[in-house]
């Protein structure tokens, strides 16, 4: 069953954090243990700035970290981005890609995403593809449609469950505190499955599907007792420690 995926616990700091938050990311690293630290994955992506200083800060921590964004692209006359191969430089080993912020703030598509997800696998990173419906889609009924279209457009021929994660982050959930009812996410993510697996077979069974938005410690553990939920994308309750560790103790009240 696709319980048995190993599930992903990650925080994405968006445009939040200084130096003076190297301790949150320290702490992070330090509470993130065994014995539940050999049954999940966690990961970290803080802003580029703090890429290669919270690497070094992990050296000894099962906490890996990610980036929140590349360019398509090795490397080039392209002002103020960052290359899948700086990131790996760096040690870091994830990427997000096609997060709805990009998506609506830079006017990513999704051939574009496709294209970063793309230069993450080259670079040998994961890459962490995000998809979901802003509200007006969703009141419109054209949810399914659009998570169709963008997993379809967005994630490349030849992804495996090694080298591709899936966030669905419904737009209206993020940083709302609003979360979907269990069913609505539990059909999303259903969706998403079916989706990957016909297009995939088994590497789409096996590939990790996140649900992120408004995640917390109080909500982390109904999430995550839902089917085809393998892990939660974590924006604000990624920054400080305490609200981190918080839903890795949901984690591991559900797979210790
Ligand atoms: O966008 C998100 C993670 O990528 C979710 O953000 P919040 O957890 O702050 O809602």
């Amino acid at each position: 069953m696709t319980k048995s995926i190993r599930p992903l616990l990650a925080g994405n700091w968006k445009m939040n954090g200084t130096r003076a938050s190297l301790d949150q990311i320290k702490a992070i690293a330090d509470g993130v243990k065994a014995p539940l630290s050999e049954k999940i994955d966690t990961l970290l992506c803080p802003p580029a700035t703090l890429l290669y200083v919270a690497t070094a800060l992990c050296d000894d921590s099962p906490l890996a970290i990610g980036a929140q964004d590349c360019h398509q692209q090795v490397s080039g006359a392209h002002t103020g981005d960052i290359s899948a191969e700086m990131v790996a430089d760096c040690f870091g080993t994830h990427v997000i890609v096609g997060h709805s912020e990009r998506r609506r703030n830079h006017a990513e598509s999704d051939m574009l995403v496709r294209a970063k997800a793309q230069a993450a696998h080259d670079a040998e990173l994961v890459a962490i593809v995000c998809i979901g419906e802003t509200a007006d889609e969703r009141n419109s009924g054209q949810t399914l449609d659009v998570l169709k279209r963008q997993l379809v457009g967005s994630i490349p021929d030849g992804s495996t469950a090694q080298t591709t994660v899936i966030a669905y982050e419904p737009v209206w959930a993020i940083g709302t505190g609003v979360v979907p009812t269990q069913e609505d996410v539990e059909e999303a993510h259903a969706f998403i499955r079916a989706e990957l697996i016909q297009r995939f077979g088994k590497e789409g069974a096996h590939m990790r599907i996140l649900y992120g938005g408004s995640v917390s410690g109080s909500n982390a553990g109904d999430l995550l007792g839902v089917a085809h939920v393998n892990g939660v994308l974590v924006g604000g309750q990624s920054l400080k420690a305490t609200d981190f560790l918080a839903i890795y103790a949901a984690f591991e009240r559900q797979f210790a």
